[in-house]
């Protein structure tokens, strides 16, 4: 479960301010899959990563209760000089899973063949993306965050992820952030809508996309 209490951020500039959250009090519910909807800029990625812990609030807090994922599929923390199965393996013992089960899930979902033994800096874009995802989808949270990885690798790949993924919001939850309301529809129960710094949390994701596409229909 994720609480947003009075969570307020605001991005100043010289000469002007952006608040992505003003004063929002949100309870995402445990063992949800919620996508987050919004209108380019309007801060999905900042909700995402104050929810993360990457990002600090202006003010207000984010209370989670269960473990909550780094963004799904972010590479940026894996080590150049380390293999992808070296990766996984200090990946687990950070999160204090299994090493060989995380290493042996990973090698069997990414499909790197010969390279998992290879350093991550030798990688392809999208070998880094199969391998990220691979090792987010290996690790047990109770909250997923997923922000826009529709680009993970071909057609069999991404089916294939979006049935991980499905089995997993079996017993977890997730925020996803997309710009596919089609991947939104198959792949969450829930919605949210981020419009000028307020957050509209729906029950039923078809709710939260009619609220966000009579927003988009509106700017035109
Ligand atoms: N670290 C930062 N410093 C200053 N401004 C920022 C920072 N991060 C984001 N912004 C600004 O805050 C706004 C929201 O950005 P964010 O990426 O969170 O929105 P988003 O809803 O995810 O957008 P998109 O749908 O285009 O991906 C944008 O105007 C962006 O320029």
């Amino acid at each position: 479960m994720i609480v947003l209490q009075d969570l307020t951020k605001v991005f100043r500039f010289r000469y002007g301010k952006k608040v992505i959250a003003d004063h929002v009090n949100a309870v995402f519910p445990p063992r949800r899959a919620v996508a987050l909807l919004g209108r380019n800029g309007a801060g999905k990625t900042s909700l995402l990563k104050m929810i993360a812990g990457t990002m600090d609030p202006s003010s207000g807090r984010v209370i989670t209760k269960g473990g909550v994922s780094w963004p799904v599929g972010f590479a940026g923390s894996f080590h150049g000089d380390l293999t992808g199965a070296q990766n996984a393996r200090f990946v687990a013992r950070i999160y204090g899973v299994d090493t060989e089960e995380l290493v042996a899930f990973v090698e069997e979902f990414a499909e790197l063949g010969a390279h998992f033994n290879q350093p991550f800096r030798t990688y392809s874009a999208g070998m880094k993306s199969r391998l990220a995802f691979g090792v987010s989808m290996g690790v047990p949270f109770e909250t997923y965050l997923v922000d826009e990885v529709t680009s993970v690798g071909d057609t069999a790949f991404r089916e294939k992820s979006a049935i991980v993924f499905a089995e997993r919001m079996k017993t977890a939850g997730a925020i996803m952030v997309s710009h596919g309301v089609g991947q939104l529809r198959a792949l969450c129960d829930a919605g949210a809508v981020l419009e000028n710094g307020q957050l509209y949390y729906y029950d039923d994701v078809e709710d939260a996309i009619a609220h966000h596409q009579s927003n988009m229909a509106a700017q035109v």
